[in-house]
């Protein structure tokens, strides 16, 4: 699950424990009802950072748990596109403190930040679904677009299923900056998250800038159910009988 420390202005919300934090619908609404915290608690200019313990920041959705129905895969697809939007109308900064692999919803989950902060020695983006034989959702290619500014990079990412360290995060613009290890991430986190406060901007504006910029990844998280997360019912086919 998650905890949530406040420290001056910046919250710490931290994916707990030593498994590889998959986006199970009870993880996801752990994660959600931190963010409903933050919203209430946030009394002037704040900031959130988004970490995890242990090797993973999350190795993305529960699969095992999803392909017992394709209502299981809807409600887990419905609560992660909710935790997205979340996440993007937050009134204040956001940063990951990526301090172990994030993969394909994970990955997803981590982009959704405003800065993506990662060690150096450890941990991978990695968009797997090619080499877990999955097409990406709509909605997720409108992330990697506009969180990403290069085709270049979308096509290594996304139609090469490259593992993404760091330091190649950071040539690809994808990750701001890199660090030895956790602590080191963290604190620079920490120290980025104070610098952002101490700017002192209107969380509605900072909101509204952000549902601004992203506007096109917004529509598209509203997908119809009943086209699943794929817009055309081959792809959807697959799933259900998955
Ligand atoms: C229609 C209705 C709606 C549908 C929606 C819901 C339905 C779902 C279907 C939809 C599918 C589309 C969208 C999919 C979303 C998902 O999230 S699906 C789940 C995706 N998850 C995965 O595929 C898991 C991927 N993870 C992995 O393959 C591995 O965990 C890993 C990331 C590759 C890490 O490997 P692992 O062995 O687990 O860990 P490590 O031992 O730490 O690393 C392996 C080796 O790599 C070395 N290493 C680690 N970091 C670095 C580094 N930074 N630099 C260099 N090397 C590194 C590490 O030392 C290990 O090396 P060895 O020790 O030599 O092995």
């Amino acid at each position: 699950m998650c905890s949530l420390e406040k420290k001056g202005n910046v919250f710490l919300l931290t994916l707990t424990g030593t498994d590889d934090h998959r986006l199970h619908p009870d993880l996801i609404d752990s994660i959600s009802a931190a963010l409903r915290r933050v919203r209430s608690e946030s009394t002037s200019s704040s900031a959130l950072i988004t970490t995890a313990e242990g090797k993973y920041f999350s190795n993305g959705y529960d699969l095992k748990w999803a392909f017992v129905d394709i209502a299981r895969q809807q409600l887990m697809s419905r609560k992660l596109r909710r935790l997205v939007s979340d996440l993007i109308t937050l009134p204040m900064p956001t940063i990951a403190a990526v301090t172990g692999h994030a993969s394909a919803a994970g990955f997803v989950f981590v982009l959704c930040h405003d800065y993506i902060l990662m060690r150096k020695d450890r941990g991978f983006l990695y968009m797997s679904e090619l080499d877990i034989g999955f097409p990406i959702p709509i909605w997720f290619s409108a992330l990697v677009k506009c969180k990403i500014g290069s085709p270049a990079v979308w096509r290594e990412v996304v139609m090469k299923a490259a593992k993404v360290t760091g330091e190649v995060g950071v040539k690809m613009g994808i990750v701001d900056s890199v660090y030895a290890g956790v602590e080191e991430t963290l604190e620079a986190a920490i120290k980025l998250g104070e610098e952002l406060v101490r700017r002192n901007w209107d969380g509605k504006v900072y909101a509204g800038c952000r549902k601004t910029l992203y506007v096109e990844l917004l529509n598209k998280l509203g997908s119809d159910e009943t086209v699943g997360d794929y817009g055309d019912d081959e792809a959807n086919k697959t799933l259900s009988k998955l």
